[in-house]
């Protein structure tokens, strides 16, 4: 038995090396950092989306955590959102369990009682936002990045949850705006409209996101927790209560044809971007 834990130790660290995770977890004292690490973008696939969901659990179940911030490993990327490929010509039976682990996702990061903060240094569209705007708290990096729910100018609409979220952060007529005119904003200007708690320079990011998280989990931890199921339980339960009527729409949704000529085109619009950049 202990001849074999050398080759078995030597075959899990070969496993490691050639499996990429997706998601990095570092531990500090108190909380950890889970960085989004899915080349080129954080696009969401399926298991990207797993991976987030299982790695905020078993935070959750780590006695020694309290909080977290959600980053990514590409500084100039929080998350290009929902991975097109995933609904474009999709198969129906993993359509479904995609939009599931989306579901799962929001519901785990939205309503874990681990204090968040979002430590956004680059683009965060759509999807990125919304796992954005999951967190207690943002901040994000002045200059370049933009974040917003961009859908309707894909053709597509983002479904009542992350309305909801979004209603809830910078509340109606702001989402109105931004959610009906697919609006993308910088970091001051997300500031100004409550999307964005603090736009700072890149290179502080990450340790104003500590300073934000350390504030909430100053807080007696019981009466942190409570109030954030107060605050966020009903409209969590909104979604619970009709988690497969939510999938059936996607999916029926996602697969008509207007949907599917608007997926091929912004698929063909980013392609043409991405040759265009690297001919440069
Ligand atoms: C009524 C019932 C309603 C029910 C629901 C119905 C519908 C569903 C709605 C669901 C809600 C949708 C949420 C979403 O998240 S949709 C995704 C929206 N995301 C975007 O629009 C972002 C698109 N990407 C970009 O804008 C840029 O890529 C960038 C993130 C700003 C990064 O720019 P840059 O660094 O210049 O990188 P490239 O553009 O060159 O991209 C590199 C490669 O990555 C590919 N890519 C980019 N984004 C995605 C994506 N979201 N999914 C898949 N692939 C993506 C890109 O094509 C390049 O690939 P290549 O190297 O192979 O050419």
């Amino acid at each position: 038995m202990l001849r074999c834990l050398p080759t078995f130790r030597a075959r899990a660290a070969r496993a490691m090396s050639t499996t990429p995770s997706l998601v990095q977890i570092e531990k500090k004292d108190n909380y950890a950092i889970v960085r989004l690490s899915r080349a080129p973008v954080n696009s969401l696939n399926m298991e990207l989306l797993q991976a987030i969901d299982e790695a905020v659990q078993s935070l959750e179940q780590d006695k020694n955590i309290k909080g977290m911030i959600l980053s990514s490993t590409n500084p100039k990327i929080f998350s290009a959102g929902l991975d097109i490929t995933e609904m474009y010509q999709p198969k129906t039976k993993r359509l479904r369990e995609f939009w599931r682990a989306f579901q799962n996702t929001y519901l785990r990061l939205y309503t874990t009682p681990l204090a968040t903060v979002a430590a956004i240094e680059g683009h965060s569209p759509a999807g990125g936002c919304l796992l954005a705007m999951c967190c207690d708290s943002r901040v994000m990096s002045l200059g370049g990045p933009l974040i917003g729910l961009n859908e309707t100018k894909l053709g597509i609409v983002a479904p009542f949850w992350m309305r909801d979220v979004m209603v809830n952060t910078i509340g109606h007529r702001e989402t109105e705006k931004m959610l009906g005119l697919g609006l993308q904003v910088n970091a001051l200007r997300g500031k100004e409209i409550g999307l964005i708690d603090e736009a700072v320079p890149v290179e502080q990011v990450h340790s104003v996101a500590e300073k934000l998280l350390l504030e909430w989990l100053s807080i007696p931890s019981s009466a942190r927790k409570l109030t954030k199921a107060m605050m966020r339980d009903e409209t969590a339960q909104k979604l619970r209560s009709r988690l497969d009527e939510d999938r059936s729409n996607f999916v029926d949704f996602c697969e008509t044809d207007k949907v599917q000529s608007a997926l091929a085109g912004y698929l063909a619009a980013l392609k043409k971007k991405a040759e265009a950049k690297a001919a440069k």
